[in-house]
Parts: C-alpha cells; sequence; structure tokens
C-alpha cells in the first residue's frame, strides 16, 4: 500500500514503534521561544542536561518590543524577567539563540525558515501551534506542549500517534485580488475549525504548485486554525530555489496510491478576497459580501455561536463589510510578515495617505532589513504608518502591545478569538493587500 509524504516522514524518524501505535520519533529541528521557559524548569528540577543543543534553537519573539532593540527598552518589568530568563536558559544550555538585536532574530516561524534551517524530509518541533507553517518546506512540522517541550530537551525524542491523513486540492489558477490568505481563510470557511481535527493536512493541486514559497509558508500557518496540527507541502522546484539548493528530494511525496481518510477540494479560481466578521477563523465571508444575519446559520449550533460572535463584534448581521469603519490596522506576523506580504501592502500604500493607525512589523529583522533595502519603509512612513521592529506584537499582545477595548482592528495575523488582540479588542482577519486597502479606506475593503 502507498504511503503519503507524512507517513513516509513518520518512518523516516521513527526509533521505537509501540503495540499501541505510538511512535518514538528524533527531531532534526526543535525551535523555542520566550513561552518554553516552563519545560527549562522541569528540565532544571529534574537535573537533566539538554540533549542537543546543536539541534536546539531559540528565537525572541513574543515578548519583543517593537520600539526599541534592548532589553532596558522594555519598560514592563514582568516583560523584561521573561525575555531576560529566555536569554538565561539559552547561555545556560548552550543553545543557538536569536536575541533582540541579533541579526537573525525574528518570529520563530519567519526567521528560522527564511535561513534554510527547515529542510525538506526533517521533523521539526516547537512549543507553539503554529509549527505547522515549516510543513511548506516539507518538513513533519508540529506544535508541542510543554511537558513535550521538556521530552524533547531532554532526550530529542517526542511520543506521538500517527495523525489521520487528509489531503487538500486546491485546482485552478488563484482568483483576481487573492492571495494565500485568502485561500486559507475561504478553506476554513468551508470545513470549519475542527475540519481538520486530528489529521495532518498535506496541500496539493495546481494551484498550491504555482504559490511562491513564502505563499505556502501563509497557508501551512492556518492548517492549525482548521484543526490540523500539521500542514505539509512536497518539495519541488520552488523549494530548491527557495533554499538555494539544487537537490529535488526523490520519494518526498505522496504515493499515488496513498490512502486519504480525508479529502477536500477547493476551486482556487473561485475564491476573492476574504475577511473574517466573527470571533472564529472559520466566520469568513469574501470582503465583497455582507455580515451573515443569525437567521442565515445552518444549524442551531451556529445560530448561537454566531449570535455570540457577533454581539462581541458589534454587528448587528447583514451589514456590507465594506460599511464597516477601523479603527486600526496591524500588519505583521507569521502569517503575513514575510516580504512579498509587505511588497504587497507596499504597492497598495505607494504615494498615498492612510485614514487610520497602521502599525507594520516585519516578520524578522532580516525582512526588515531587505525591506529597507528596497525602500519600502519609505513608502510606509510616507502613508503615515508605523514602522517598527520584528516581533509577535500586536498578532498576540504579550509584548504590551494592544488594540483598546471596543476598537476594530483589519489584521494579517491569524486568530480573532475574543480579547486575542487585546481585552475587548475586534479583530477582522484579511491579507496585507486588503489590510493596506483597508487603512487608505478607513473601511473593510479589497484593494
Ligand atoms: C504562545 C504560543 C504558545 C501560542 C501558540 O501556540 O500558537 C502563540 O504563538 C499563538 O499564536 O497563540
Ligand atoms: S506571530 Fe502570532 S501566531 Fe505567530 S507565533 Fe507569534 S503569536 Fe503565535
Amino acid at each position: 500500500m502507498g504511503r503519503t509524504l507524512i507517513e513516509k516522514l513518520f518512518d523516516d524518524h521513527t526509533v521505537v514503534a509501540r503495540e499501541d501505535g505510538l511512535r518514538l520519533l528524533h527531531i532534526d529541528r526543535h525551535y523555542f521561544h520566550e513561552g518554553s521557559f516552563h519545560a527549562f524548569n522541569q528540565l532544571r528540577a529534574r537535573g537533566l542536561p539538554l540533549r542537543r543543543p546543536d539541534l536546539t534553537f531559540g528565537y525572541g519573539d513574543h515578548y519583543a518590543p517593537t520600539d526599541s532593540r534592548s532589553l532596558d527598552g522594555i519598560a514592563d518589568s514582568e516583560i523584561r524577567g521573561i525575555v531576560e530568563t529566555f536569554e538565561a536558559n539559552a547561555r545556560a544550555h548552550g543553545t543557538t539563540v536569536q536575541r533582540l538585536a541579533d541579526r537573525g532574530q525574528g518570529i520563530v516561524h519567519v526567521a528560522a525558515p527564511e535561513t534554510g534551517l527547515t529542510r525538506p524530509g526533517m521533523s521539526v518541533v516547537c512549543g507553539d501551534s503554529h509549527t505547522s507553517t515549516h510543513g511548506a518546506l516539507g518538513a513533519l512540522a508540529f506544535g508541542i506542549g510543554a511537558s513535550e517541550v521538556a521530552h524533547v530537551l531532554a532526550t530529542q525524542c517526542i511520543w506521538q500517534a500517527l495523525p489521520a491523513q487528509m489531503r487538500v486540492v486546491m485546482t485552478g489558477r488563484l482568483g483576481q485580488g487573492a492571495t494565500a490568505k485568502d485561500l486559507a481563510l475561504a478553506l476554513i470557511a468551508r470545513i470549519g475549525t475542527g475540519g481538520g481535527l486530528g489529521h495532518a493536512i498535506e496541500f496539493a493541486g495546481a494551484a498550491v504548485a504555482a504559490l511562491p514559497m513564502e505563499a505556502r509558508l501563509t497557508l501551512c500557518n492556518m492548517a492549525i486554525e482548521a484543526g490540523a496540527r500539521s500542514g505539509i507541502i512536497a518539495p519541488d522546484a520552488i523549494t530548491a530555489a527557495y533554499l538555494k539548493v539544487s537537490e529535488r528530494w526523490a520519494g518526498l511525496h505522496s504515493d499515488e496510491d496513498a490512502v486519504w481518510a480525508r479529502e477536500v477540494t477547493l476551486d482556487a479560481g473561485a475564491v476573492r478576497p476574504m475577511a473574517t466578521w466573527g470571533t472564529s477563523p472559520e466566520e469568513a465571508v469574501p470582503l465583497a459580501a455582507s455580515v451573515p444575519r443569525v437567521t442565515d446559520a445552518p444549524d442551531a449550533a451556529r445560530a448561537s455561536a454566531w449570535a455570540r460572535s457577533l454581539d462581541y463584534m458589534g454587528l448587528l448581521g447583514g451589514e456590507p463589510l465594506s460599511s464597516l469603519g477601523i479603527d486600526r490596522v496591524f500588519l505583521g506576523s507569521c502569517t503575513n510578515g514575510r516580504l512579498s506580504d509587505l511588497r504587497a501592502a507596499a504597492a497598495v500604500l505607494r504615494g498615498r495617505r492612510i485614514a487610520v493607525p497602521m502599525l507594520i512589523s516585519p516578520g524578522s529583522s532580516e525582512v526588515k532589513r531587505a525591506a529597507e533595502a528596497e525602500e519600502l519603509h519609505h513608502i510606509f512612513q510616507e502613508a503615515g504608518a508605523e514602522w517598527r521592529e520584528s516581533g509577535c506584537s500586536l498578532c498576540v499582545g504579550t509584548n504590551g502591545e494592544t488594540v483598546p477595548a471596543g476598537e476594530r482592528c483589519a489584521s494579517t495575523s491569524n486568530r480573532n478569538f475574543p480579547g486575542r488582540q487585546g481585552r475587548g479588542a475586534r479583530t477582522h482577519l484579511v491579507s496585507p493587500a486588503s489590510a493596506a486597502a483597508s487603512a487608505l479606506a478607513g473601511r473593510l475593503v479589497a484593494a
């Protein structure tokens, strides 16, 4: 029987296979950020050394201030303490670490792939759900919990069950003005945030094959919002060009006769620029459409979820999205903080002035340097936007940057749960081009 790419990578990394189906997998890359301090505490409590400092890489991202690159620039002593602990743990265990002022600093899911650390065929884990991003490079990549992080620190291995295999085939060519972010939102709107639960998703089809690498990273990043723990795309010539290598990774693809527990087909040509209207990534519609009414809900469960979402978002239902005034815009995050994302926004903003505040945080310090080399920052600043340093920033607000309660924010990040960008903040997830167009209009619109 044929195997899927994920099944092959599981087999390749299996050290021990237990009778109950659990496998002990060897981990090729373990990335960590400030949030992994619990795991380092567990390691210390048990008096264990770090098994493979050479395969463990730290990135300061969640608590990174975007207005300064020095620890002293962090006014909040609790936040400063978390960043200090992160750096101290890396130092104590001799890992590579990207601190605030280091050239390689950035959001782990942006900075690690761009330096070629994540490669096809590898197993990659991080104590962070969006580790699925790295699957865009043909790696078996998934987020793990704190006690699992401790296990990896101590053994460089992890026990895992093989997930069910799901294939999402995206046919045709991406529609006019639509991006990988819109593809992801359209998929999640269709299958729901539980659509990929218990599954690893392989993205395939002509529309996926045509996506540049940064767009693939965006797509796999959002696999977790569809409920899956992993997203993966078979490596090809685009992967090789991105990594600047000539390999072709023979065998790193699903066999023709592989068996899929679930298959979904999406016509990419029909996908339009999307936005979320509610408090779940599945509550998304085309920007040209209207907010749904509770009475449109397909079932009673959805009707009550929608009612709660509309209430939190300050909406009645029925409003055209383009009539919704916004208070601010965030461009950044591990979903859409890469150079191509900044270019897409700059193309919309060039020579124009924004109507509402816009904060731009590049996904990594390298993205920042590359954008400045192209003078994108001048376009942003002349448009009136704030050009900041790299970090998770307004995606999650753990660095202290938040959206004030009641404000509506068009954001290129990946989550819109209540309070995600700050207590009472109202998030509308969009692509970089739509975020820029919305900043100009002061309303939610497509470019
Ligand atoms: C803080 C971290 C563990 C969390 C995650 O797992 O994804 C964060 O990155 C997020 O996006 O919510
Ligand atoms: S940018 Fe957002 S989604 Fe990505 S790792 Fe940071 S907090 Fe999580």
